[in-house]
């Protein structure tokens, strides 16, 4: 029997939502497709053959309808790590604790999680419009010093490779995306790699607009790195917290990754939106 959990720890709405993505259970569906822009949400569900339910609350807009005949969720985060730890903490709770008891429910709900998102490469062979399917997520924000967690001896060493090339003073986290979903929607034109999650667009990815960053060659040793043949392909700013999350809480996550970037050659695409919708579609058919 589990205990119950009070209610200045997981927060319910007067009207039985849960605080944050202001959502009661029934409007989830078991699969559910995240994207980081709250526009983004509408230029999914456009796609639905219906919607059923629109909810929004500060960055947390939902969609839950249907893609040819099959019940979806289409949610928006905002960016960073910290939104994807309360986002993935209360979409879980909507699943895995009855709101009514406040208790863990005896019976565990997967859910299927797929971010679609946008991300620069740091590899010359990863051109702006690619897209990529992330097989590892590498944290250099601090998100999994508040959290215990247990990782394989590949993931430790990955993430000692990158403490190491960084010089960092904590240790970065590294978390490998569901093998069920890379299955499913790691075909045709998309491609494998592992993704570097950063706390930051500019200096954190390198990117020097007035302020210098403290690594100035970060691209330059991430992409150096080689782990017994492991390789890092992109940057972006949540996957990594997906995975770490996911993992704990015991649901299959994948991040796909419209590249709408590449750092070597300093590209950026004409027209990111007609990137994204590619991924967009291919996400839809697979998941
Ligand atoms: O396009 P989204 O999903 O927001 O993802 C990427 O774009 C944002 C930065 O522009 C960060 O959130 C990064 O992870
Ligand atoms: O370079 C990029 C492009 C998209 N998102 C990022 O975080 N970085």
């Amino acid at each position: 029997m589990s205990n119950v959990i009070p209610a200045s720890e997981l927060i319910i709405n007067p009207d039985g939502s849960i605080y944050h993505l202001n959502l009661k259970p029934e409007f989830l569906a078991s699969s559910v497709i995240t994207v980081g822009d709250p526009e983004r949400v509408a230029s999914i569900s456009k796609y639905f053959d219906e919607i059923e339910a629109k909810v929004a609350k500060r960055e947390f807009v939902t969609h839950t309808g249907t893609y040819k005949g099959k019940r979806l969720s289409v949610m928006s985060t905002g960016m960073g790590t910290d939104n994807i730890e309360i986002f993935l903490t209360e979409l879980d709770a909507l699943v895995n604790i009855d709101l009514q008891t406040r208790k863990v429910k005896d019976k565990h709900t997967i859910l299927n999680i797929v971010r679609v998102g946008t991300s620069g490469s740091m590899r010359e062979e990863i051109p702006a419009g690619a897209l990529v399917a992330s097989e590892y997520g590498v944290g250099l924000d601090t998100l999994m010093q508040y959290y215990v967690t247990e990782s394989t001896s590949k993931e430790k060493e990955v993430a000692k490779g990158v403490q190491e090339a960084l010089r960092l003073h904590f240790t970065p986290y590294c978390f490998h995306g569901s093998e069920i979903l890379l299955d499913r929607l790691c075909k045709g034109e998309i491609i494998k790699g592992n993704t570097v999650t950063c706390p930051g667009f500019f200096g954190p990815q390198g990117r020097e607009v007035r302020l210098k960053p403290a690594i100035p060659d970060i691209i330059e040793r991430l992409a150096g790195l080689d782990v017994d043949g492991f390789r890092l392909t992109n940057f972006e700013m949540e996957t990594a917290g997906y995975y770490a999350m996911g993992k704990m809480l015991g649901h299959e996550v994948l991040s796909l990754n419209a590249i709408v970037a590449n750092r070597i050659t300093k590209e950026f695409v004409d027209d990111p939106a007609a990137v994204v919708d590619r991924l967009i579609l291919h996400t839809l058919e697979h998941i």
